[in-house]
């Protein structure tokens, strides 16, 4: 767990770099080890996208949170595919396109989504 949050914090200082294509995809064990810093994420079936659900409070409290999600997309110049359904259902889907796959960017997004308080269902 202290580790978990000592890595969690190193994806927290950094930043996402404009990705255009040119790199490798992360591997599937890299995409792993990767997701062990984060709580909550899982890989998608193909491997090639990270998600995360969560039941928030009502529909207004779901804009919100996309509504603060949306400002941190622009600060670092990489876009989460957001889904609300039955007004409360929220579920993020993060990859890098560019690639067709992950890369670190898609991990620093998503360490950064988990800092925003949002009104969970309770
Ligand atoms: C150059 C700039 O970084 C790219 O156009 C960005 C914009 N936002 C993006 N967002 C996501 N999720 N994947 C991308 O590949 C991507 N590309």
């Amino acid at each position: 767990m202290a580790v978990q949050i000592h890595e969690t914090a190193q994806l927290l200082k950094k930043k996402c770099v404009p990705c255009e294509g040119g790199v490798p995809r992360l591997t599937l064990e890299e995409s792993k080890q990767q997701l062990e810093k984060l709580e909550g994420w899982t890989l998608t079936e193909d491997g090639l996208r990270i998600r995360k659900q969560w039941q928030v409070k009502n529909f207004m409290a779901g804009m919100e949170f996309f509504n603060k999600i949306a400002q941190l997309a622009e600060d670092e110049g990489h876009h989460p595919d957001l889904h609300l359904s039955s007004y409360r259902n929220v579920a993020i889907e993060i990859w890098t396109h560019a690639i067709g796959g992950l890369s670190e960017n898609d991990f620093i997004l998503a360490a950064k989504i988990d800092e925003i308080p949002v009104a969970l269902r309770t």
